[in-house]
């Protein structure tokens, strides 16, 4: 704070903080909530002073004393490919954290290599269909980051249970904060909310205004468009207590990085296929990436200053976005996958676009048979193909303006980690 404020500012603020904090309690006896943060009932006798304004010019760094450590966050898919790092980073970036829950389906056995830092981590089994489970996770949170989701374009899911999670699920998170008075959410949306369209309109480094025909019809877009819309309605709604609910919602592209599975997918394919793997895109196609790093770092700092920029950022969406260069998907993959002993096989010649389609549509068809007796779900199927082929690129300043939103991660430091992660996996062609 010293170095923000300069040492008569500190003193003036810290008295001014002081004061505030006073009279926030006073006004939150009784209701359970201080000023906009719940209060934690557990451990401490009194209640816990928001940092409030304050707390929100501490720097990583500066949070050894506990003094500061008093907010609780919740992660919902935090053991998830995006839920880890976003987890990871708010343990190293987040200095007011005093607990953070991780809440998923599945947990992580890595949880447990947390549980010795100076933040409470505390590991919850649950499921964002259960109303009730979800509750009980966000009672006395201060911010839910709510990442869980189905990703699925592949056909391995229902429609129905995808609308489950993605819209219910969202729903019961936003319940969960009104009742309990959890004042602050971010919701981990998707690129897919605007586009590609199947109509395969190109998107071309456009931004959150950039007019586009958004329209869905597989069950993964329309989920997510869904609960968007549900996510960015409830911003201003009273929680318990009387303040009102900041929302807000981050669209990420493509995300990358360690830990995606689709591009271990196409690793082990390429190994499979001697090293190399056939262009089925033209280059000229170009696919939106972000590094998960990045789409993390996005995510804890918006968290961070909702409430300090709850006029301007509630109720707002934000693509994310970090320096990673515009190529086709195949072509971006090829900067992690080349290093690492795969090619691209040129087969234009080979695989026209008709004939992907042709295989695409079969795939569709054979899944649809199969259904009761497996489950075949490739990767190549109408929709990933016009995903696939459908220029959609962001390139916007937006997060930067409102919430400061810099990347955190070069590209450069983007793309050596993501190699690395692909050489250290098992197999690793090299
Ligand atoms: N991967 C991408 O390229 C991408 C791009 C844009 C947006 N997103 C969004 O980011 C979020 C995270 O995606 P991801 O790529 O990390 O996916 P992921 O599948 O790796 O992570 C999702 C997590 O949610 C959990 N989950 C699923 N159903 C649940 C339920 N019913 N209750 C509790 N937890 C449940 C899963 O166990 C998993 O850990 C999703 O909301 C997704 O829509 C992903
Ligand atoms: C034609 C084939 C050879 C290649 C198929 C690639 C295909 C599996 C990839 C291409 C684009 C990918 C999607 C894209 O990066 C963005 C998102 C948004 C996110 O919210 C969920 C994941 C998703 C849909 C990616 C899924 C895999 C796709 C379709």
């Amino acid at each position: 704070m010293a170095r923000v404020l300069g040492t008569e500012g500190w003193r003036l603020g810290w008295c001014l903080f002081l004061e505030w904090a006073r009279r926030e309690e006073e006004q939150a006896e009784g209701d359970g909530v201080v000023a906009g943060w719940p209060r934690r009932r557990e451990k401490t006798a009194r209640p816990v002073a928001s940092l409030g304004i304050l707390g929100a010019w501490l720097q990583p760094g500066m949070a050894e004393s506990t003094e500061v450590r008093k907010l609780v966050y919740l992660v919902t898919g935090g053991c998830g490919f995006l839920g880890e790092h976003v987890v990871r980073m708010l343990l190293q970036r987040e200095p007011r954290l005093s607990e953070l829950r991780v809440f998923d389906l599945h947990l992580g056995p890595w949880l447990e290599e947390l549980k010795t830092g100076p933040v409470q981590v505390t590991a919850i089994q649950g499921d964002v269909t259960q109303a009730h489970e979800v509750a009980a996770a966000v009672a006395g949170a201060h911010v839910v980051i709510h990442a869980a989701g189905l990703v699925d374009v592949f056909g391995r899911a229902s429609p129905k249970t995808i609308h489950e999670v993605n819209v219910q699920g969202t729903k019961n998170v936003i319940e969960a904060c009104v009742q309990t008075g959890t004042r602050f959410l971010v919701y981990t949306s998707s690129m897919e909310v605007v586009g590609p369209n199947i109509k395969g309109h190109p998107f071309y480094r456009g931004n959150e205004d950039t007019p586009y025909e958004a329209v869905h019809k597989h069950p993964y877009p329309c989920s997510k468009a869904q609960a968007e819309r549900l996510v960015l309605e409830a911003n201003g709604r009273e929680v318990r207590g009387g303040l009102p609910l900041v929302t807000c919602a981050l669209r990420p592209t493509g995300i990358y990085g360690e830990g995606h599975q689709i591009m271990r997918d196409f690793y082990h394919q390429g190994l499979r296929l001697g090293g190399r793997l056939f262009r089925a895109i033209p280059a000229s196609v170009e696919h939106g990436r972000v590094y998960v790093g990045n789409v993390a770092w996005m995510h804890v700092l918006v968290a961070r200053e909702l409430e300090r920029r709850a006029a301007l950022v509630g109720g707002q969406v934000y693509f994310c976005y970090d320096e990673s260069p515009y190529k086709s998907y195949e072509d971006f993959n090829m900067e992690f996958l080349g290093p690492c002993g795969l090619r691209l096989v040129e087969t234009r010649l080979l695989a026209p676009y008709w004939l992907l389609m042709l295989l695409a549509v079969l795939n569709a068809l054979l899944q649809w048979l199969l259904r009761p007796l497996l489950l075949y779900a490739p990767l190549l199927n109408p929709y990933t193909l016009a995903v696939a082929n459908t220029t959609f690129t962001v390139s916007t300043d937006k997060a930067q303006r409102h919430f400061g939103y810099e990347p955190l991660f070069s590209w450069e430091d983007s793309r050596t980690r993501t190699i690395r992660w692909v050489r250290a996996m098992e197999g690793s062609a090299q």
